[in-house]
């Protein structure tokens, strides 16, 4: 059915038509979310209006990544056109009634679901329940190996006794006891080194005929959903699985282990159309299957990946539940990972880890449901030491407290350096020379492009060249809030190949320049080049004596793939990216731009992703003043838990 056009012309008389174009003014909704609620009322002329905003309002919360409109929660408060609406929502129970042919409680085929004060359009809403039930089969209790065995397997993979309980070791003993087990840690806590850990657990048990209920080696797969997130756990796991894994288990175990790591998409054999090769008909060959960065799936992939697992598969996530979620609409992981913080385990649970871990965790006040069972929390990060200024704000961000802020970023000797600009100048030396030439951990932009020159000099072989200048490149990144305005990664990337002209290290007017890094936008599965991969121009030496440009991408094995700039279509130059984009890498010093024009797009996980981006050393920038840093810890996008509200305790 043809949707109709948004007229908001003065001669425009319709009342509903109205109300859409002054929304879309107020920026409350996008033209497509008006033209949304006027094809549902072309479906039923007689919808109230107060439905088909709140419907037109659902279409615009799931392009911002919220998979429903809560119904039961206050009106934005910063909104006054949807505050004035919002007491008209009180009504969405009579909906049903007047509305029938639009809204039912999911056991219809209408276009939107009503349920529990929840508006959904009706292809979240399936995705939800598919999740839900998917999660749900999986927590069901596992038959155990003996816990003696696994206590001694366990010792050998975790030589180092603590008085504290281990969480890594906890974290592999609770992911035997479900089909579904999550590994929740923020930066640097040992996520990549448990889940090492715990595959060389499984197989290790598998091989032994230990694990009830599989014989001979665990068919293993491991996927992330950047073809960048897979690139870097796959470089981990080839680096560990060479080096401490050979203390840790024999050979033939890590024999067994794979070594690729692919994205979720060619997991599930994604296609242009949007169908998939693996499905709950045709599922995949897999007995164990690890997810990485979970935190980037949106809630369509994760219902995808459900379906496509055979039932007796274990899946195990990993990530860090208070990162950003999907730029697609869903929240799983942090769905998944409520109340992970309390350690809610049953007594059975604590049971099972007093025999395998020796440990003896405090009784919870209550006892979590069952989906509380298979989540570990790891809480120690072994990346930041206790006195980093980088460990202690991403620690205040996340627990949404700002009071020690001020005084965090007084402290001298910090990792952490504020910059206010009041003048231009200040943002340019900072991306040029970061904090000074004498701060080697702090670079700006003129580091990588000195590294690249000397490289070039010294007639370096290319693929030797291509590693160093990678490397280099990764020692400092820009971080926008966003794509567009002033201070966005398209003005700021500008702005950078300005101030690079002129120190005279990168030429005007020629697109493909040494140096120029440029990010991969879209998959392209021809070249085996995912979204989101950065490459660097080189001049490579042709036999003939010519020197042509060639873009140098970082592979898993560390080879280096080259791409004539001819073949790169989807490409845009990368000195600032967004904080989003950024998920899943690290950078030696890290710069995060935030500015009072962009506060819509600025809140905590934003926040708490871009400062735990940064290895050595991040510097804030905040255009607007330091208050800035309040407001957005002080903006959470966490609305209440509502996915596996419902379940049952143990
Ligand atoms: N139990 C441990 N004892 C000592 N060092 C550890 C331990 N666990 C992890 N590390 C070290 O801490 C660093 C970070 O570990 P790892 O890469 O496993 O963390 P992660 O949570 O996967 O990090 P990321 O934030 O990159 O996802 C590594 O150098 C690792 O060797």
């Amino acid at each position: 059915m043809k949707i109709p056009a948004l007229d908001c012309g003065k001669r425009e008389r319709d009342a509903l038509r109205r109300l859409l174009c002054e929304a879309v003014e107020q920026a409350c909704l996008r033209p497509w979310d008006a033209q949304f609620a006027l094809f549902l009322r072309s479906l039923d002329p007689s919808a109230p209006p107060a439905l088909l905003l709140a419907a037109a309002r659902c279409s615009y919360e799931a392009a911002q990544g919220q998979v429903h409109l809560d119904l039961l929660a206050d009106a934005p408060a910063e909104n006054p056109f949807l505050q004035n609406w919002w007491p008209r929502f009180a009504d969405w129970q009579v909906w049903l009634h007047q509305a029938p042919l639009l809204v039912a409680a999911g056991e219809e085929t209408t276009p939107l679901v009503l349920s529990d004060g929840r508006l959904y359009l009706r292809r979240f809403w399936q995705d939800e329940q598919r999740i839900v039930e998917g999660v749900r089969a999986r927590f069901a209790a596992l038959p155990l190996p003996p816990a003696d065995l696994v206590a001694a397997q366990l010792d050998r993979l975790f030589p180092a006794r603590s008085p504290q309980p281990d969480w890594q070791r906890i974290a592999c003993a609770l992911m035997l006891r479900h089909r579904l087990g999550v590994i929740s840690g923020g930066p640097g806590t040992g996520k990549t080194t448990t889940v090492l850990r715990l595959l060389l657990l499984l197989q290790g048990l598998a091989l032994q005929g230990a694990l009830p209920q599989s014989q001979g080696p665990l068919r293993i797969r491991l996927a992330a959903p950047t073809g960048k997130a897979a690139a870097r756990l796959s470089q981990s796991l080839v680096q560990s699985l060479d080096g401490e894994a050979q203390d840790l288990a024999p050979p033939e175990v890590i024999a067994a282990i794979p070594r690729a790591v692919e994205t979720v998409h060619r997991l599930l054999g994604l296609r242009a159309d949007g169908r998939v090769r693996y499905h709950r008909g045709q599922p995949l060959a897999v007995d164990l299957l690890v997810i990485d960065e979970t935190s980037m799936l949106s809630q369509e992939l994760m219902a995808r990946i459900l379906d496509a697992l055979p039932p007796s598969s274990r899946l195990i996530l990993l990530g860090d539940k208070d990162q950003l979620a999907s730029v697609e609409a869903g929240a799983v992981l942090a769905e998944l990972c409520a109340n992970a913080e309390w350690a809610r385990y049953s007594e059975d649970t604590r049971r099972w880890i007093a025999a395998t871990c020796a440990y003896g965790l405090p009784v919870p006040e209550t006892e979590g449901s069952a989906r509380e069972q298979s989540v570990a929390l790891l809480r120690h990060s072994y990346r930041f030491a206790s006195h980093s200024g980088i460990g202690r704000l991403a620690e205040q961000i996340r627990r949404g407290q700002d009071t020690q802020i001020a005084a965090l970023l007084d402290e001298p000797e910090s990792d952490l350096r504020l910059f206010l600009p009041t003048n231009p100048q200040e943002l340019d030396a900072l991306l040029l020379h970061g904090w000074g030439e004498e701060q080697v951990d702090a670079p700006g932009y003129l580091h990588f492009f000195r590294q690249l020159q000397a490289g070039l000099r010294r007639r370096l072989p290319p693929e030797e060249l291509a590693r160093q200048c990678l490397q280099a490149f990764s020692e400092f990144q820009l971080l926008c809030a966003r794509r567009d305005g002033p201070w966005g990664v398209g003005a700021m990337n500008r702005l950078v190949t300005q101030l690079l002209q002129r120190q005279g290290v990168v030429p005007s007017h020629r697109e493909w320049f040494a140096g120029r890094p440029v990010i991969i936008t879209r998959n392209v599965y021809g070249l085996q080049l995912m979204n989101g991969e950065i490459g660097i121009t080189l001049p490579l030496k042709l036999a003939d004596g010519q020197t042509q440009m060639q873009v140098a991408f970082a592979g898993a094995n560390a080879e280096i793939r080259w791409f004539s700039p001819l073949r790169l279509r989807d490409v845009e130059t990368v000195f600032a990216l967004t904080v989003h984009k950024s998920q899943g890498s690290e950078y030696r010093h890290c710069a995060f731009l935030a500015a009072a024009e962009d506060r819509d797009f600025l809140h905590r996980e934003l926040l708490y992703t871009a400062v735990t981006r940064a290895r050595s050393r991040l510097s804030l920038a905040l255009v607007g003043g330091q208050e800035l840093l309040r407001e957005m810890i002080a903006h959470s996008l966490l609305r209440r838990q509502q996915m596996f509200s419902g379940e049952a305790h143990e």
